[in-house]
């Protein structure tokens, strides 16, 4: 894969020495400029993948120049600035100039890189891309898997990249994050969209009958199979097969299965000859694969042939900024339903909701809503309109100590996203909440 390329322009000789060895350290070739107007130039003739721009202290504002000249030229490169002095005006001033994210020095290294990578995932998305021959295509039924958090956006890229090609793709996540949902997307967005999509849960099919289900069987294979039965990859023939909870399935059974993806066919149980499959495999499990591969509990064989594109996502608590779109969607589903005509939720029941870790992720979200519509007789859901159990289990969540964006998040709820009454309640200057929107990639729906 291309090294991606970044423009450095740093002033301060020594920090630009580490930063230098820092990139290049993890891989990225970089261009070196100290001068304002050398940095337009060597912009312009590099064609950078993003620019790191600093601001002297005699000069606040000449990196963002620079910036402020490299957006103007109608270019959207990811731009990261590190200010040697700031004030809450420089670093609003900078996000109004279209940086994506804002240092301040003394600033941990660490987390510039976690930012510079961060910024570089539409780059390294590309390449691969690029790489496979594949150009992105647009997703059908994107709207159903909804989140605007990053991970998701990307994930929603993938899905269609990896759906166009024809290769096996394994989802992880824990329950109740979507896999399923995943997995119908890339079959919706794949060439085989026409033919079947087979979903296959292997927990839910005894093991002795595993076999039989799968395969299918001849007539008079065993006592009381009176007539042929096709199984239900033959079922899905032309289509996309989905094994739900692979992580489970037995070792025998695992065995069959990669028999059955390698030579693309299967044999019937008491058949003689084998019965040529063209389907396309998805597997998902909520289960640590490497860990079970390790312990011998998976195939390392049948893993790699499962993992050639892989998805994994995120837990609900880690995208609570999509809390609240996830909430209208299910409102606005229900409304339809049941000719309903609820609005929202008050700014309390939002807040307890933010606060809470949903440890059965969207499903809970949405079995929450389900719920709560059931006794509702107003038209916006309020704290005691939450079913009794779910309250007293957010209730207990509240009293445990809050990560830095739940509180983050919860806060701007509740000032209507009144970022100066949010950081004035937080006690954070405005400069430190712009940092830390920026830092969690919190944005405001609909912005
Ligand atoms: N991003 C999302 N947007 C809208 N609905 C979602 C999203 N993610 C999940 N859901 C919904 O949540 C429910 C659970 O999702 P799904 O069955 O795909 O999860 P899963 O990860 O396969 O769970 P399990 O591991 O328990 O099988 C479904 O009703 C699905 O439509």
């Amino acid at each position: 894969m291309k090294k991606p390329k970044i423009l450095l322009a740093e002033r301060n000789d020594v920090l630009n020495k580490k930063l230098k060895m820092l990139l290049f350290g993890n891989g990225f070739e970089v261009i070196e400029t100290s001068d304002k107007g050398d940095a337009l130039r060597s912009f312009q003739n590099n064609s950078p993948d993003l620019v790191i721009v600093g601001s002297s202290p005699g000069d606040t504002r000449d990196g963002l120049g620079v910036a402020q000249q490299i957006r103007q030229s109608g270019c959207n490169i990811p731009l990261i600035m590190i200010a040697a002095h700031s004030s809450e005006d420089q670093a609003i001033a900078a996000l109004k100039a279209g940086i994506n994210d804002y240092f301040k020095q003394p600033f941990s290294f660490e987390e510039l890189m976690a930012s510079v990578k961060r910024c570089l995932s539409g780059f390294f998305l590309r390449e691969s891309s690029r790489e496979h021959g594949v150009t992105p295509p647009c997703l059908i039924d994107s709207q159903k898997m909804i989140g605007e958090n990053v991970q998701i956006r990307e994930i929603k890229t993938y899905i269609g990249k990896a759906a166009s090609t024809d290769t096996n793709v394994l989802i992880t996540g824990e329950t109740g994050t979507g896999k399923e949902l995943a997995a119908e997307l890339i079959h919706r967005n794949s060439p085989r969209s026409k033919k079947p999509f087979v979903c296959i849960n292997c927990t839910a099919i005894p093991d002795s009958l595993l076999e039989s289900e799968l395969f299918g069987y001849e007539r008079g294979a065993f006592t009381g199979a009176d007539s042929l039965k096709e199984g239900k990859l033959k079922h899905a023939e032309g289509g996309t097969v989905f094994f739900d909870e692979i992580g489970d399935m037995s070792l025998y059974h695992q065995a069959k299965i990669l028999r059955a993806i390698e030579s693309k066919e299967v044999q019937r149980i008491g058949g003689k000859g084998s019965i040529p499959l063209d389907i396309r495999f998805v597997a998902a499990t909520n289960r640590d694969l490497d860990q079970l591969v390790e312990e011998g509990k998976f195939r390392k064989d049948l893993y790699f042939r499962l993992n050639v594109a892989r998805i994994h996502l995120p837990p609900l608590r880690n995208r609570k900024e999509d809390i609240p779109l996830l909430l209208c969607f299910y409102i606005r589903e229900l409304n339809l339903r049941f000719g309903r005509e609820v609005e929202c939720l008050t700014k309390d029941a939002l807040e307890y909701l933010l606060c809470y870790d949903w440890p059965g992720n969207v499903r809970e979200l949405k079995n929450l809503v389900e719920a709560t519509f059931v006794n509702l007789s107003s038209r916006q859901i309020s704290l005691s309109d939450l079913p009794e159990q779910f309250r007293r289990r957010i209730g207990e969540a509240r009293d445990l100590p809050r990560s830095e964006p739940d509180l983050l998040l919860s806060t701007l709820m509740s000032t209507n996203w009144n970022k100066s009454k949010a950081a004035q309640k937080l006690h954070w200057s405005r400069m430190t909440l712009y940092r830390k929107l920026a830092k969690y990639h919190i944005v405001k729906e609909g912005t």
